[in-house]
């Protein structure tokens, strides 16, 4: 199975998970990065408020065309209980995702809030098909076992080592 992994992370522990996802899955690892720049004092609230709002911003790559791909899965840090700005501006100018298998995933500090719930509706709403979602708390990421799980929710039949 061909798949692609789009993430966003500003800190690295989304990209450590998507690189062990790309790893285990012989997967193509795309990152999106953020071209909004945050003020010093007022970024972290200006974050969660884009957050909140379910607000797109400016990405590179503009556009991702999976067309080539036979799953999609989706990584982003939670800010304010959803996935980031970046991570929705990806999903919404993505290229042939429609009727593509889609999961998600993300890292948090605890309370992942409405991430899951937020991140399926993006996906449906792009004609894909959201058949798993998941998280891994920020403190687990080195964790094998917790890694593992969390990537055989992601990804079904994976080839053996
Ligand atoms: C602006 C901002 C808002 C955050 N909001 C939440 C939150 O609502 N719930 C939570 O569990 N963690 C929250 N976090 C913690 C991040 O989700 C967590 O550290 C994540 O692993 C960071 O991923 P990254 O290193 O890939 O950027 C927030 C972090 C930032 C910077």
């Amino acid at each position: 199975m061909n798949v692609c992994i789009i993430y966003h992370s500003e800190s690295g522990n989304t990209r450590h998970v998507a690189q062990h996802i790309a790893e285990a899955c012989r997967g193509q690892l795309v990152e999106v990065t953020d071209r909004t720049e945050y003020g010093r004092l007022t970024g972290f609230l200006v974050r969660c408020k884009m957050a909140r709002g379910e607000e797109t911003t400016v990405v590179e790559p503009g556009s991702i065309d999976v067309s080539g791909y036979d799953q999609l899965v989706f990584g982003s840090p939670v800010w304010a209980f959803k996935p980031t700005p970046a991570i929705h501006a990806a999903i919404d100018t993505l290229k042939g995702c429609e009727g593509k298998r889609a999961t998600a995933f993300c890292t948090h500090g605890g309370k992942p809030g409405q991430t899951a719930e937020v991140f399926q509706k993006w996906i449906e709403a792009r004609g894909m098909k959201c058949v798993g979602n998941s998280g891994i708390h920020q403190k687990d990421i080195e964790n094998e076992k917790k890694t593992r799980e969390l990537i055989e929710t992601l990804v079904k039949d994976l080839p053996s080592a």
